[in-house]
């Protein structure tokens, strides 16, 4: 029951991050990166375990996590490639830079 309650919060803190007013520096990690769309074809050597919003509100309704802190571990896995892939000088990392602040914010509310 416990983890209903904290699964179902989880829920509520992605469905936020799609929100339209966040869409300009939430989008890249909306939905899965798309290595031939961006012409990243070296993506998937880089990262090893790709994670986007949408794969992870779809574990999310298929209760795929069996407590929050599952959920916080593939949250956190979406920041860690954006660091790990995009330059530090690149507008994406500080888009992910933002995203993070925004995500726990959210999540210490
Ligand atoms: C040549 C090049 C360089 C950087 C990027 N990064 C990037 C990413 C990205 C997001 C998360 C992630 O883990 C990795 C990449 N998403 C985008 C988008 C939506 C538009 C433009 C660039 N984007 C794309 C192409």
């Amino acid at each position: 029951k416990k983890h209903q309650v904290e699964l179902k919060f989880c829920e509520q803190i992605v469905s936020k991050l799609f929100n339209k007013k966040h869409a300009t520096f939430a989008y890249p990690f909306l939905h899965p990166v798309d290595p031939v769309a961006l012409n990243i074809p070296n993506y998937h050597k880089i990262i090893k375990k790709p994670m986007d919003f949408t794969t992870i509100q779809a574990n999310l309704k298929s209760s795929q996590y069996a407590n929050a802190k599952e959920f916080l571990l593939d949250a956190r896995q979406v920041f860690l490639n954006c660091y790990k892939f995009n330059p530090t000088t690149d507008n994406v990392y500080r888009m992910g830079k933002q995203t993070e602040e925004l995500f726990d914010s959210l999540w210490k509310e």
